[in-house]
């Protein structure tokens, strides 16, 4: 496929760390890795061998040791860390397993600053819709401590997708919440991906999740370093 039907090509990557003992732990060195415009992933792989790290480095969060990262054409290795943080506010929309809410604000404001990141002013329709979208359309005014465990998922996915990202990154999202909720983040996220041509790709460890991929790809097939904590 031609670059420009790639969200994501990731190309020679490397990333090490410092160990606490001395001496570099090499995490990732992944020769290729490519996500096609709307197509979503599921990543799956040992606890410990650098599915979270991937992600982060996708997100311009890290900086590889070496490669090329490139989202939506851009090459993220190039940006200063400023670039690569206003560039995540606009392209990328980033889902934490622990939802990442700011507690102080309603479920409304907290989808809202998804926007200022990105575009500086804020699309208060859109705000509404993302949370009707995702069934909370009156718990607008609630702040996180005043919904339960999969509404705050729920709103967390609405901030995600509130700067209209081209690329989704999920680590986990449903680990956190009860099966039931965990079928509806999946759903929700699954469909507003396809229904906006979001690209994604979800990290999991659940392979009740990940068989509802069409593509599941083990992270120990695209990285030729071997990290595992097990
Ligand atoms: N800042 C850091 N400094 C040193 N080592 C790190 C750092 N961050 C991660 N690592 C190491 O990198 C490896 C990969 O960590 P990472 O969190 O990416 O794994 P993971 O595949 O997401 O694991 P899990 O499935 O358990 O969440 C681990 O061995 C970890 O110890």
């Amino acid at each position: 496929m031609s670059n420009a039907d790639m969200t994501l090509r990731i190309a020679d990557l490397t990333k090490t760390f410092d160990q606490p003992g001395g001496g570099r732990l090499t995490v990732l060195d992944v020769p290729q890795f490519e996500i096609a415009a709307g197509e979503q992933v599921a990543l799956i792989g040992e606890s410990g061998g650098g599915k979270t790290t991937l992600l982060h480095l996708i997100a311009g969060l890290l900086i590889p040791d070496s490669g090329s990262i490139r989202v939506a054409g851009t090459e993220l290795t190039r940006l200063s860390e400023q670039g690569r943080d206003r560039f995540r506010a606009s392209t990328i929309g980033y889902v934490f397993q622990t939802f990442n809410l700011l507690p102080a604000f309603t479920a409304i404001e907290n989808v809202r600053l998804g926007m200022t990141f990105g575009h500086g002013n804020t699309d208060s329709g859109r705000a509404k819709d993302l949370l009707d979208r995702v069934g909370l359309a009156d718990r607008a005014h609630y702040r996180p401590s005043q919904l339960s465990v999969g509404q705050q998922q729920r709103v967390a996915i609405a901030r995600s997708l509130a700067g209209k990202p081209r690329l989704l990154l999920c680590d986990e999202p449903t680990a956190n919440v009860d099966p039931v909720s965990a079928e509806n983040v999946l759903d929700l996220i699954r469909t507003s991906c396809s229904e906006e041509n979001i690209a994604m790709l979800m990290v999991t460890h659940s392979m009740h999740v990940a068989e509802r991929f069409d593509r599941v790809d083990k992270l120990e097939q695209i990285n030729r370093a071997f990290v595992t904590s097990q």
